[in-house]
């Protein structure tokens, strides 16, 4: 049944395919385990991907799939009772994860921005948009001169589309879009290598979400970054992103260029989340996946989507599949795929 054929690697970290170009982002066997009361959640489950310069990965799956856990781990700015345990995040030559805090809290804004979930929100009430961008810059490059800086910022606002009179503005004086465009702006102040933006549109209605996107593009076309979309709105990602990436219980379960997810995704997953999308044929009703999402804490044995999968098998409960890199840069993780090689 699967439409994806294999490259020979099993190895899924052996092979960072970033649509042929050296990738500028290298994600290598990500863990992080949060120690709650309850138990041991492991949020993210050897996460591997690759990205080039100017690519954008769309990052999707339900609600505690891990998709944020992997930004703040990447940022390592993951918070007790939540632990990074191990791989590597690689930005050209450099280890984040093998940085000193000091080195890792100048290596964000200027290698690596995050623009956090509801960021919009979290823009300083009582402060003026450009002494918040100022303040940005400075902790970063010091000695530079008060003009420069502000040049910089206005510079980075008006490559956003927003007046340099927002400079002077306070965040209540501005639409829902526009804070989210001043978050863009100051993500891009120190022109970082890699951007990730963390459910950028929600919150904000049809219009102004495509807007929004359509900054993200253009600053990203600027500064030639890698761009990682955190989200659920497949629709919206479809327009817009390069390749997506599919977690479900803290695993990359798929990673294909968007036009192979949409047109033949592999994962059962993933043919379930784009199934589920209303289209004129279900007259526009939303389908859902059956079953919920497992709890953490309490994962299903071998593959935890075995139980909500139409497709499993005996081993499926039994057996963890193990990411497994196909042709044109694809990923799955699926035992499927196993079944297809031993033939
Ligand atoms: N502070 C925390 N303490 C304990 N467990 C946590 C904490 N933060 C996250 N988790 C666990 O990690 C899982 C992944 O959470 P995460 O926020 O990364 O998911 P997400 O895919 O970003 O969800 P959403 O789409 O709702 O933002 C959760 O299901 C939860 O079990």
């Amino acid at each position: 049944m699967t439409s994806g054929t294999r490259a020979g690697s099993r190895n899924a970290t052996s092979a960072f395919d970033a649509g042929g170009a050296t990738p500028v982002l290298r994600v290598s066997g990500l863990e992080v385990t949060y120690y709650t009361d309850l138990g041991r959640a492991k949020a993210l489950d050897d996460v591997s991907f690759a990205l080039s310069a100017g690519e954008k990965l769309g990052m999707v799956g339900e609600s505690g799939s891990g998709k944020s856990t992997m930004a703040l781990a990447m940022m390592r700015m993951i918070k007790p009772p939540g632990r990074i345990e191990g791989g590597s995040v690689f930005i050209d030559d450099t280890d984040l994860m093998a940085m000193t805090e000091d080195e890792m809290r100048q290596a964000r804004l200027s290698k690596i921005a995050y623009i956090p979930q509801g960021a919009m929100n979290s823009l300083n009430p009582v402060t003026r948009i450009g002494a918040q961008m100022v303040d940005a810059i400075k902790s970063h490059s010091a000695r530079q001169s008060r003009s420069a800086i502000e040049d910089r910022c206005v510079h980075a606002l008006r490559s956003v589309d927003l007046d340099p009179s927002v400079f002077r503005m306070y965040a209540h004086e501005l639409s829902g879009g526009m804070k989210q465009r001043v978050c863009i702006a100051i993500g891009i102040l120190l022109e970082p290598k890699v951007i990730i933006a963390d459910e950028p549109t929600s919150a904000l209605d049809v219009v102004t979400q495509r807007q929004v996107m359509e900054t993200i593009d253009r600053v990203q076309d600027q500064i030639n970054a890698a761009v990682i979309l955190i989200g659920h709105d497949m629709g919206l990602m479809a327009q817009f992103v390069d390749k997506v990436a599919v977690m479900y219980a803290g695993r990359l379960v798929e990673v294909s260029a968007v036009r192979d997810m949409f047109t033949a995704p592999n994962h059962p997953y993933s043919k379930a989340l784009i199934s589920s999308l209303p289209n004129l044929d279900n007259k526009g009703v939303f389908q859902g996946i059956p079953g919920l999402a497992p709890s953490l804490l309490r994962l299903p044995s071998g593959c935890a989507f075995h139980p909500r999968c139409e497709f499993a098998m005996e081993r499926c409960s039994v057996e963890r599949p193990e990411p497994q890199n196909l042709e044109e840069g694809r990923l799955v993780t699926c035992h499927l795929f196993d079944e297809e090689a031993s033939q």
